[in-house]
């Protein structure tokens, strides 16, 4: 146990070897949702660019109301147009989002005006600024509003658009190559002879680097053979800018990934001390981040959550960042300990408590389809009914 690596300090190796592959080029903002932002986004103007009202109503000056008094109402301003200043000791007729008039700092909606004949009167007196959205309210001319490094949303897509921005500067996509190894795999869509087993883990991880946002380049699987291996390697190498790969990496004479690493590149790391996911291997080949994740298809899901998906979004240029845990309270309890930490597959209940799957095997994927998340049980720890663990939904991957 004592050369497995801890948890954390695996992922601190894994940021420390990543570096950004990918170039920049400019999309319309039509094309950039989902992409990265590569350049700080700084507001050009503010949001809004005047002050303007937020009701439908009347504009004034505070200052000039008092109880009973009739007020001449001398413009009428609809959005979109230019208001002439206020005449004084007047009110004007104004529209949600119009501009507010030199002069005018208040606005009264119309359904606390009293029209009388062609004046209008306000009973209740008003307090300065009411229902005015001040200039630069939302953004400020010279305000950061994205950071380089950001996955572009549809939030971000309006925000840039209020900020009359129709292009930004993104990294194009990551090139991803993913090895899948086990002669015992065939591919879906054959059928089954003794022995064999369909290739889950290739699909599902193209899937999981698809959504993430980059590009599967290319997929290969290698034979149970150190020559297979090696020669899928080179291959992937020719064009990847980061490859990922399946099985092959414990300990078993047909375990050939980390052999071949070692004729190709450097390894950085191997085994890790965590449940599921052990024998994770990491490397560098001529510059290229290498991750081999472990066969049994719940230590892929979870090596690729917790590892490879943090190692493609610094190769993409995002911002590194872990995904966000909640704390929740147990609802089981577990004297056995490990000295790996745990990731759980759990669901939590209506009543607020996390439950384990029953089916915590590694080789199981429908226990993960059928949890919500994980619950991280450190090292050395037992998990005690009512006790607070740190939940880490799978939408937060
Ligand atoms: N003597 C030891 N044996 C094992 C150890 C150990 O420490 N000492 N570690 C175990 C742990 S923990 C894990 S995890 C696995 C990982 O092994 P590998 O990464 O070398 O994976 P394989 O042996 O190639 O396969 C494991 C398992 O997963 C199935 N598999 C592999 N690829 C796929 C795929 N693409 N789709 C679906 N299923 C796949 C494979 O058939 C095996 O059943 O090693 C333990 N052994
Ligand atoms: O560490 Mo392994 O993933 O338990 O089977």
């Amino acid at each position: 146990m004592s050369t497995l690596f801890a948890f954390e300090d695996a992922l601190e190796e894994i940021k420390h070897n990543a570096n950004v592959r990918v170039e920049q080029q400019t999309l319309t903002l039509t094309n950039a949702v989902g992409r990265i932002l590569a350049i700080d986004v700084v507001a050009g103007i503010s949001v809004p660019t005047h002050d303007n009202s937020a009701m439908d109503g009347y504009a004034l000056a505070c200052a000039d109301w008092y109880a009973g008094k009739h007020f001449n109402v001398s413009q009428r301003i609809a959005a979109g147009r230019h208001p002439e200043p206020l005449i004084p000791g007047t009110c004007a007729r104004i529209f949600t989002g119009a501009n507010i008039p030199a002069g005018a700092d208040t606005v009264v909606m119309q359904e606390n005006a009293q029209p009388v004949g062609d004046k209008v009167v306000f009973d209740e007196q008003p307090s300065l600024a009411d229902n005015v959205r001040p200039q630069g309210q939302d953004m400020q001319l010279g305000q950061t509003v994205i950071k380089a490094g950001v996955k572009i949303t549809p939030i971000h897509i309006g925000l840039l658009s209020s900020l009359g921005i129709s292009e930004v500067n993104v990294y194009k996509q990551l090139n991803v190559g993913i090895l899948t190894t086990g002669d015992e795999l065939i591919p879906t869509g054959t059928s089954l002879k003794a022995g064999q087993i369909y290739n889950s883990n290739g699909p599902m991880l193209s899937a999981l680097v698809t959504q993430a946002g980059h590009n599967v380049s290319l997929c290969i699987h290698a034979a149970d053979t150190l020559e297979d291996t090696k020669a899928a390697l080179k291959t992937l190498m020719q064009s990847c800018d980061v490859i990922l790969s399946s099985g092959g990496v414990s300990v078993g004479e047909e375990d050939h990934v980390k052999g071949a690493l070692e004729k190709l590149g450097k390894v950085h790391l191997w085994k890790i001390a965590i449940k599921p996911g052990k024998p994770l291997v990491h490397a560098t080949l001529q510059g290229i981040p290498f991750l081999g994740l472990p066969g049994n298809p719940s230590s892929t899901l979870v090596t690729y959550h917790w590892f490879a998906r943090l190692l493609l979004s610094i190769c993409s240029g995002q911002i590194a960042e872990l995904p966000q845990s909640y704390l929740v309270d147990a609802g089981f309890n577990r004297n056995k300990t490990i000295q790996r930490d745990e990731f759980l597959r759990v669901s939590v209940g209506k009543d607020g408590l996390a439950y384990a799957h029953p089916q915590q095997s590694s080789g199981a994927l429908l226990a993960a389809s059928e949890s919500q998340g994980y619950l991280h049980v450190k090292a050395n720890t037992q998990v005690e009914y009512g006790h607070s663990y740190p939940f880490y939904p799978f939408s937060a991957f």
